[in-house]
């Protein structure tokens, strides 16, 4: 009997079978290459997918390499794409990308971002970094209201390995905050954002330039014109973050008489006057622990170490064990251009053979010295260039006039390459050795999932890249090496990451649709080989002696071509027809909006309390860290005398105040330059109670803030008593974080009182996350306009989350 054919339905652009089952996109059907026809944005070897985020720099794409074969698997990025217009025009800017681009190149530790590669043309720079796909580590919070214990303690044990690892290496975030904390798949916490990360040096730890958002940034950084000890400025940041997680909210949010957190001189006065208090549903435990975090007196401030020791990241002690050198190992295994040089620490490599005396490093030294101004020319060509001139910066200079098409990386080293090729077969690390045995289908994985259980503890460890090439595929020396002449690596070093992480995205399966036209590039399965390493390209990109840090940084001023972003010039979605250009690059130059310039300038005028302060440094004496326990910590005694001052300089940048920008826009930025606390304030300026449900779970009704304002009378009294006292921003009286009015022991006694006393005050501010799941869109307040209330906490959220304003 003849088969009856199957009959296909139209509806729509799909064609459907009988069972509705859709078989084919008509438009696949009348123009069957149109899907290979899309027009793709590149940006080096990256295909540039939709935005993951904004920030102060620019945008930041999802990007992942192009496929070279059906059974390649694209690794993805992210790329922060910065304008090189706008850098010329703000030096400040300009320290930042090079600050976060020479401290990342040394830094291999599982918590933080791992810096791929610098890549630029002659309208971008690239900052390529892992892809970290489980998003912003604010979200999750707000999603789940607070963490549990057990996922707060793993995560902030995470935390303090990454911060302990980058203060090992002499280097201190300054910026550390929720909004620079984003998870992997796994949950796994890792820190980003290193705009403001500087170095220190043992026998001088001191810093002066005050940083970091206002919530999180250690009192000392703003009440004091004093040096700061920079590494316990990243302990207090620590301390709120932890307090965050825990709570659901910030601490010391409650000034009713600062509700947003406008007057920054007065936030921190509340802070340093205030004990901290802690909702009912944190453990003695914590809270102990938090209680040595937030102490405002530098001095008395737990270490990182002393952290580390405390009973409650007990579960965690193995893996806070695991000492600096062993992520170094990694490095070095991962990096060994940097292994060559030997420590991979901060003296030897980021010092400038232009400034031979170490007597001459300055809190700027990360940035690598340059004669920037002499550096903007043409750039060299490689083929100029003999290995034994890699180094020699000044070749760069003379060779200036070439021709610009030659391009290529600098700081290439002819030889070594195969030392890119990581063996994972002849020398596996622990952690391989570990999770080797989980290997499947032929391939080796150090870990199916990504991560790594250390032994005797919970904690799991993410892998980097471990995710291995089928053994001897390990390299494809036939490969096409990267041929993209316009692009220039900045730095001395590539990392091509051979081995992919295993993740859960790739293209086709993007979740932000909207903003990516490049959904439908033909992609291999998930799982299948990654992409070899090419042995010749890593070659050609390295340079172990590491001295042409100068010759790199010209090379970034001066290796400007005329290429623009390139379109896919191969692979399958090479086969198109003339591009539109416009099209695919369209997003890219989107990056540099008048809106974002507008708020930069805001940011700017909003430092306008800042003074450069010229007072002598303080000797800090060694602290004592070496008690940890539960035990309540004794009262301490007045370290210094009180003082008057005005809130330590922030940033030179605070002179270029644009006259032009109104009073108006002025005001609402204000309004909202703090995340949660804005959030808060503006929640409950328009609902008077809130359903919501305490730590039983018992449905109970709060009430945001009482018609006179007053959050609690502790908050109350403290409120009145400094009304007196403050009637100019710029000289207020604002008590001396290093004195003992609010040291351990007393912060203690009150703080459990205070909290008594107001019961409904974190649930409340709890409930005020809460309601901000993006899932969520009501929140069960009384007569109010719920959708409007919404979106506007999100705007202000999202807002903040790109804008968190910097003292
Ligand atoms: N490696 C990454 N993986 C995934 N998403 C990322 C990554 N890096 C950044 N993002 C996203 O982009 C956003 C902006 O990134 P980032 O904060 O690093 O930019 P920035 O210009 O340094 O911002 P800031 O204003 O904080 O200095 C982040 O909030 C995050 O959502």
């Amino acid at each position: 009997m003849a088969s009856v054919p199957k009959r296909h339905t139209y509806s729509g652009n799909v064609v459907t079978d009988r069972n509705h089952h859709s078989v084919q996109k008509t438009n696949d059907i009348l123009h069957p290459i149109r899907k290979n026809q899309r027009k793709h944005a590149t940006f080096g070897p990256y295909i540039v997918g939709s935005t993951l985020g904004e920030g102060e720099f620019g945008k930041v794409k999802l990007g992942w390499t192009k496929a070279f074969s059906p059974n390649e698997v694209p690794k993805q990025v992210a790329i922060k794409l910065i304008r090189r217009d706008s850098i010329k025009k703000d030096a400040d800017k300009e320290v930042k990308i090079y600050r976060e681009i020479n401290a990342l190149k040394h830094l291999t530790h599982p918590n933080i971002i791992y810096l791929e590669e610098v890549l630029q043309n002659s309208k971008y720079i690239g900052i390529v970094l892992e892809f970290v796909s489980g998003g912003e580590f604010y979200k999750y919070i707000q999603r789940k209201r607070r963490l549990k214990e057990s996922s707060a303690c793993r995560l902030f044990a995470q935390l303090i390995s990454g911060v302990d690892y980058m203060h090992s290496k002499g280097l201190v975030h300054r910026d550390l905050k929720l909004e620079n904390l984003l998870l992997d798949k796994h949950e796994n916490l890792v820190i980003t954002d290193f705009g403001f990360v500087n170095e220190f040096f043992e026998d001088n730890e001191l810093m002066r330039t005050s940083c970091g958002s206002p919530c999180y940034a250690a009192p000392e950084l703003v009440v004091s014109t004093k040096a700061y000890e920079a590494r316990k400025a990243d302990v207090w940041s620590c301390g709120v973050i932890l307090y965050a997680m825990l709570a659901g909210y910030l601490p010391w949010d409650d000034d009713h008489e600062n509700p947003t957190g406008d007057d920054i001189a007065r936030l921190y006065q509340y802070i340093t006057q205030t004990p901290l208090k802690f909702p009912e549903y944190i453990t003695p435990v914590p809270r102990d622990l938090l209680r040595r975090i937030l102490v405002p007196n530098p001095r008395r401030r737990v270490s990182v170490r002393a952290i580390q020791r405390h009973e409650w990241l007990k579960p965690h002690h193995a893996f806070l064990s695991i000492q600096p050198n062993y992520w170094d190992e990694q490095l070095r295994k991962e990096r060994p251009q940097l292994s060559t040089r030997g420590d991979v620490g901060r003296h030897t490599t980021y010092s400038s053979p232009t400034s031979p005396d170490p007597k001459s490093r300055d809190r700027n030294s990360l940035i690598i010295e340059s004669t920037m101004e002499q550096s903007r020319v043409s750039p060299q060509p490689l083929a100029s260039r003999s290995a034994s001139s890699t180094n020699d910066s000044s070749l760069i200079l003379n060779n200036a006039k070439m021709n610009e098409k030659e391009l290529r990386v600098v700081g290439e080293h002819p030889s070594d390459s195969t030392k890119y090729v990581r063996d994972i077969k002849n020398s596996p690390s622990p952690i391989e050795q570990t999770t080797a045995r989980h290997s499947s289908k032929g391939k080796k994985h150090t870990s199916v999932a990504g991560l790594v259980t250390i032994p005797g503890s919970p904690t799991t460890v993410r892998t980097r890249d471990i995710l291995s090439e089928p053994i001897g595929q390990v390299s494809d020396p036939g490969r096409k090496a990267f041929t993209q002449e316009e692009f220039h690596r900045i730095g001395n070093y590539h990392v091509p990451r051979s081995r992919p992480r295993p993740t859960s995205y790739y293209p086709g399966l993007s979740r932000n649709n909207a903003d990516n036209s490049l959904m439908d590039i033909p992609v291999n399965k998930l799982g299948a080989t990654g992409r070899s390493s090419d042995s010749k390209n890593l070659d050609r990109l390295y340079n172990p002696e590491g001295k042409s840090l100068n010759a790199v940084h010209d090379s970034t001023k001066a290796t400007i071509s005329n290429n623009a972003i390139m379109l896919l010039s191969e692979g399958p979605a090479a086969k198109t027809s003339p591009v539109d250009y416009h099209h695919a690059i369209g997003d890219l130059n989107a990056v540099d909006q008048p809106t974002t310039e507008a708020i930069v300038k805001m940011n700017e005028d909003l430092a306008y309390k800042a003074a450069e302060s010229g007072s002598p440094r303080e000797k800090i004496d060694p602290e004592n860290d070496s008690m940890i326990s539960t035990k309540k910590e004794p009262n301490a005694s007045t370290d210094d005398e009180g003082m008057e001052t005005q809130p330590e300089n922030v940033s030179r940048s605070s002179k270029k105040s644009d006259a032009s920008l109104n009073k108006e826009n002025r005001k609402n930025y204000d309004r909202k330059r703090f995340s949660f606390m804005s959030l808060y304030s503006s929640l409950n300026g328009s609902r008077s109670t809130v359903e919501s449900r305490n730590s039983k779970g018992n449905s109970v009704a709060v009430s945001s803030r009482n018609p006179s304002g007053q959050s609690n009378k502790t908050g109350s009294k403290i409120a009145q008593q400094q009304s007196g006292t403050i009637s100019d921003n710029s000289v207020l009286k604002v008590p001396n974080p290093d004195s003992n009015a609010n040291d351990g022991g007393k912060r203690n006694e009150t703080t459990d009182n205070a909290e008594d006393r107001n019961p409904g005050r974190s649930v409340r501010a709890s409930v005020m996350i809460s309601t901000l799941r993006e899932d969520e869109n009501t929140w069960s307040s009384e007569g109010h306009n719920v959708d409007a209330q919404t979106s506007t906490a999100r705007k202000v959220l999202n807002f903040f989350k790109r804008r968190s304003m910097r003292v």
